[in-house]
């Protein structure tokens, strides 16, 4: 069997709107400025750990635990229902319902936490389409450790994996599991795409199924 697995953030959705929502609202509680969307779409993508020390340190602040944990707490609280300005990437869906159509076993392979992750899954009417997840808040390291990647091969089960995904967190995670990687070229990459490690890249979903029968060759 073969599976394709997917990153969310920048890959699929695009959540910017509600995680800045999400974040102004911490960080009003905290009495310090709101930052701006394209800041805070900056900051995805390592956790939501990375993103909350990412907006103290913006704040000229000291990252120390108590108010981490207090403005990580606030924002989780908030992370699950903040779904209704996210959107799905244009021709994802259509991808996703043409590789389950050949066969292909999928899963979603994400530095957000299993809830919000659901959530917005859920919202989006995307959830269906996985076999297999893997959460920035699991019982294993975060990406661009291969261990979530590896969790979801296991769960799958499947031998040959195609990883589909936007930034340089995305190619290290691909590269570190040595599995081929497709690069979504309009995500929320800051590195030239000759510069990070991938085996095709696409801003155009309908090109995957292609690359996906090239990578990952279907079921024998
Ligand atoms: O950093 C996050 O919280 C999520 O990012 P990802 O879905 O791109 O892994
Ligand atoms: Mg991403």
């Amino acid at each position: 069997m073969s599976g394709v697995v997917f990153d969310l953030d920048g890959t699929l959705i695009d959540a910017t709107l509600d995680i800045h929502a999400c974040a102004t609202e911490m960080l009003e509680a905290e009495g310090l400025a709101p930052l701006s969307p394209e800041t805070i779409q900056g900051f995805v993508g390592n956790g939501l750990g990375k993103l909350i020390t990412h907006c103290i340190e913006a704040s000229g602040l000291e990252d120390s635990p108590a108010r981490h944990k207090r403005m990580y707490d606030r924002f989780h609280a908030r992370y699950e229902t903040a779904v209704e300005h996210t959107v799905v990437f244009p021709g994802a869906v259509d991808a996703l319902e043409a590789l389950k159509a050949e066969g292909y076993r999928l899963g979603l392979c994400t530095n957000k936490p299993e809830g919000p992750t659901h959530g917005v899954l859920r919202h989006l009417g995307l959830e269906r389409y996985f076999d297999a997840f893997a959460y920035g808040d699991g019982p294993y390291p975060r990406k661009p450790d291969p261990a979530p990647v590896r969790h979801i091969i296991d769960q799958l089960p499947v031998r040959r994996v195609l990883y589909v995904g936007d930034s340089e967190v995305d190619a290290a995670t691909a590269q570190a599991a040595k599995v081929p990687m497709a690069l979504y070229t309009r995500g929320f990459r800051k590195t030239p795409v000759e510069e990070l490690y991938h085996d095709a890249h696409f801003d155009d979903w309908s090109e995957l199924p292609a690359i996906a029968a090239r990578l990952a060759p279907r079921p024998e």
